[in-house]
């Protein structure tokens, strides 16, 4: 069978980690030093539950209040991952933010969406409590991971989160009562 073909966005406020999270799941090692990104595109190829994959991850420049939703992830995307750093309200504030204008560009009720709070080794300077995160998750009616692309922890759950969540939009998997790894 040929493989099913994946294409995510990852977006959230700067330097939360997205890149990181990538990079980490797709050549297995973690950047210390901080690039900011315009747009870049990797691929994956990933098994899950007997379906081999073919996941384009696009990492989008990171976003604040102001930026205006960028047309081009409004169409084309199974899924969006939207990140924020657990040691940043403000990035908590921004993946609401950007929550709001994706549903508005889709102009669908329900986006296959995984919440993921990155950067959990940083536990001194935490912010958001896993608490904050799981009841957002629960109110989008979306998963939800805590990852540190540091250690790499919950990396490889977080994207088979993501793909799950999209087969289960497409009605190939039962409806859950929200789906959270942390
Ligand atoms: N301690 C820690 N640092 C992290 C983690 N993930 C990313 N970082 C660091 O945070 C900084 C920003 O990481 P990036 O992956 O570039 O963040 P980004 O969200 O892609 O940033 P933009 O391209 O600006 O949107 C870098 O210095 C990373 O090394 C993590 O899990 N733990």
């Amino acid at each position: 069978m040929p493989s099913k073909q994946r294409k995510i966005a990852m977006m959230g406020y700067r330097s939360v980690g997205k890149s990181s999270l990538i990079i980490q799941f797709v050549e297995g090692h973690f950047v210390d030093s901080y690039d900011p990104t315009i747009e870049n595109t990797f691929t994956k190829f990933i098994r899950l539950n007997s379906t081999e994959y073919e996941v384009k991850l696009v990492d989008t420049a990171g976003q604040d209040e102001y930026s205006i939703f960028p047309l081009q992830y409004s169409m084309d995307f199974h899924g969006y991952v939207l990140v924020y750093s657990i040691t940043s309200s403000k990035s908590f504030q921004i993946v609401q933010i950007i929550y709001d204008k994706l549903l508005d560009m889709v102009g669908k009720i329900h986006v296959p969406i995984v919440l993921v709070g990155n950067k959990t080794d940083l536990h001194l300077e935490r912010k958001i409590s896993t608490e904050e995160g799981k009841r957002l998750a629960e109110k989008w009616n979306a998963a939800f991971v805590e990852t540190s692309a540091k250690r790499n922890e919950s990396v490889t759950d977080m994207f088979h989160a993501m793909l799950s969540e999209i087969e289960r939009s497409d009605g190939h998997m039962p409806e859950k009562n929200g789906c959270i790894i942390s």
